[in-house]
């Protein structure tokens, strides 16, 4: 098909999305949306094994805080390895990842006017006893993130005494206030990078997550 006969054909394609809509009014609302089950327990096992896999292949790294931060102040304010996710060498696993999030991304751009013209992701795996202290996505110097999507990989039986919470800081009427969320699988968080302050909580057992940004020129 030429360029214009796909347009057009996309436009009529169109079909409104009641989840997708639900994520958008969230995130207008309060900046930051939770979603349940965005990705079913099946998609969940394949990402978690690929995950795992890779740990123990020895693939991931200690994450950093930007460049010229030593280890130790490092690891108090973060503790988890990561793996970024080439989308171009994607295997099975993160295909099945790919092809839901850019079906959300095109739809943010087709009707928010979102922009977003790059996307980012890791893997991360937060060990016994590790947290993320209180941050702003952009304390990574990029500040072309637009939004940061949490995905959570732990299985079914992950458990509030586990820890591991992400709690996000939101201001109502002048007030702070904590948003205490659990990391339950196929569970998707997405927050404002720009805007939202949060942290990871302690973890008692081992933590499994893909992190990514959506990202503006
Ligand atoms: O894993 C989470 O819930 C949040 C991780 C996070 O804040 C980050 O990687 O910047
Ligand atoms: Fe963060």
């Amino acid at each position: 098909m030429i360029q214009e006969d796909l347009e057009l054909f996309e436009q009529l394609e169109f079909k409104e999305n009641p989840l997708y809509e639900q994520i958008i009014s969230d995130l207008l609302e309060k900046k930051y949306s939770i979603i349940d089950n965005f990705f079913e327990e099946a998609e969940v096992n394949i990402l978690r094994e690929s995950l795992l896999q890779k740990y123990e292949e020895d693939n991931f790294k200690k994450a950093a805080i930007g460049n010229r931060t030593n280890e130790i102040i490092a690891r108090s304010i973060r503790g988890d390895f990561i793996l970024w996710i080439n989308e171009a060498k994607a295997g099975e696993a993160e295909k099945i990842y790919f092809e839901k999030i850019n079906s959300l991304v095109n739809y943010l751009n087709r009707t928010c006017f979102m922009g977003i013209l790059t996307k980012e992701f890791h893997y991360a795996l937060y060990p016994e006893g590790t947290f993320y202290k209180r941050h702003l996505d952009t304390f990574q110097n990029d500040g072309r993130r637009k939004l940061s999507m949490v995905c959570y990989l732990n299985d079914e039986d992950w458990k509030p005494e586990n820890g591991g919470e992400l709690t996000i800081y939101t201001e109502d009427n002048g007030k702070e206030e904590e948003i205490n969320i659990y990391p339950f699988p196929g569970r998707v968080v997405i927050f404002e990078s720009q805007e939202l302050e949060h942290e990871v909580k302690p973890v008692k057992v081992p933590r499994l997550s893909i992190t990514g940004w959506l990202k503006t020129r």
